[in-house]
């Protein structure tokens, strides 16, 4: 390791994010009783211009009215390029319930965004008395965005998690899709005739787990457009889990249950993971730094290794 350490995420369960439309209160009760470890109610893209005044009124009566259990509750606020953005952090600081979490930035382009809001955050908490420091979530969402997706993950010590924003992410780069994440049929590579494809979306997946792992921030994935294609959610999940990523956004209810299939632990790869860990516990007793497991060199970093599963599956136990 650098002399420089890296920080420890948030140890919270983060595995789905269900989105609500916040001018669509007649959902916010079944959010609440669905199986999502985070509820994200919006007003930003899923709402329209003329309801944006409405939603804010649901949320903050949602905050004070819905019982919404152990989950994070986060707010998504409009892009800082809107007239709408200020008025959804003076309302919701001024007026939403202390069970009100975290607020999404959408759309940050630079840590100015961050610094932007965050002043204004932090003097409303102190006019107000807030006790809870209200904690941050953003969207990389945009070519500025992943390009300064370092200095965006450690503009701000309420910073908590960033996920990948596929749709928008493809507006801003001008890719040929329309599709909101997964596969995308003209990404691909011919070898003898057969086709191969690729993943577009994996740059900038990998881009934000090196930025969010260096500042001790939450890599999420966000959103998979086509909520009638199961199997599909399940590969573009097991992808981003593969790299690092620890939750995803669900769309529609159904998603709720896919993610957290995907990204809780299976018993098997926490049997194997302490199994491993025993391994080394013996090696280290002959001491050794390496010993084979299951035919496979197994060595000191492979402690780590087996450390990310087991924590993360502590962590969802409780
Ligand atoms: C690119 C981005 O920015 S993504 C993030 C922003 N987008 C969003 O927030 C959209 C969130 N999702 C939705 O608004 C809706 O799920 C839609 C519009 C996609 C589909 O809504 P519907 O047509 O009502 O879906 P459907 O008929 O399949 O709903 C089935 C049930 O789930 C409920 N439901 C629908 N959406 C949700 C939700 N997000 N959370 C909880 N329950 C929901 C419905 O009320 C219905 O309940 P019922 O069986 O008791 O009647
Ligand atoms: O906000 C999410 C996106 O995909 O765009
Ligand atoms: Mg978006």
């Amino acid at each position: 390791m650098s002399f420089r350490l890296q920080p420890a995420p948030p140890a919270r369960p983060n595995r789905c994010q269900l989105f609500g439309p916040g001018s669509r209160p007649a959902i916010f009760e079944k959010m609440a009783a669905s199986a999502a470890d985070v509820i994200n109610l919006d007003l930003e893209d899923a709402v329209a211009p003329d309801d944006k005044a409405a939603a804010r009124a649901n949320i903050i009566a949602a905050t004070h009215e819905v019982d919404w259990g152990n989950k994070l509750l986060s707010v998504r606020i409009n892009g800082l390029d809107t007239p709408w953005w200020y008025r959804d952090v003076v309302d919701l600081l001024e007026q939403a319930g202390p069970r009100l979490d975290q607020i999404m930035i959408p759309k940050v382009g630079c840590a100015a965004d961050i610094y932007a809001v965050d002043a204004l955050v932090t003097a409303i908490e102190a006019a107000k008395g807030r006790e809870k420091r209200i904690s941050f979530e953003v969207i990389i969402e945009s070519a500025a965005g992943i390009v300064n997706v370092n200095e965006i993950a450690a503009a701000s010590p309420r910073l908590q998690a960033m996920s990948l924003g596929a749709a928008d992410f493809a507006a801003s780069m001008g890719m040929a899709t329309t599709g909101i994440g997964g596969t995308q049929k003209d990404y691909y590579m011919l070898h003898e005739g057969a086709r191969h494809w690729s993943d577009p979306w994996h740059w900038a997946q990998a881009a934000i787990v090196a930025a969010c792992r260096t500042h001790g921030v939450l890599p999420v994935d966000g959103p998979f457009g086509d909520f009638s294609d199961d199997e599909g959610f399940r590969a573009q999940a097991r992808r981003s889990a593969t790299l690092g990523m620890v939750g995803k956004w669900a769309i529609h209810p159904k998603q709720v249950a896919l993610s957290n299939e995907v990204f809780t632990p299976s018993d098997e790869a926490v049997t194997e993971a302490r199994e491993i860990l025993e391994a080394m516990a013996a090696a280290k007793a002959r001491g050794e730094g390496a010993a084979v497991y299951k035919g496979r060199l197994v060595d000191i970093a492979s402690i780590r290794q087996a450390e990310v599963i087991v924590r993360q599956s502590e962590m969802i136990a409780g």
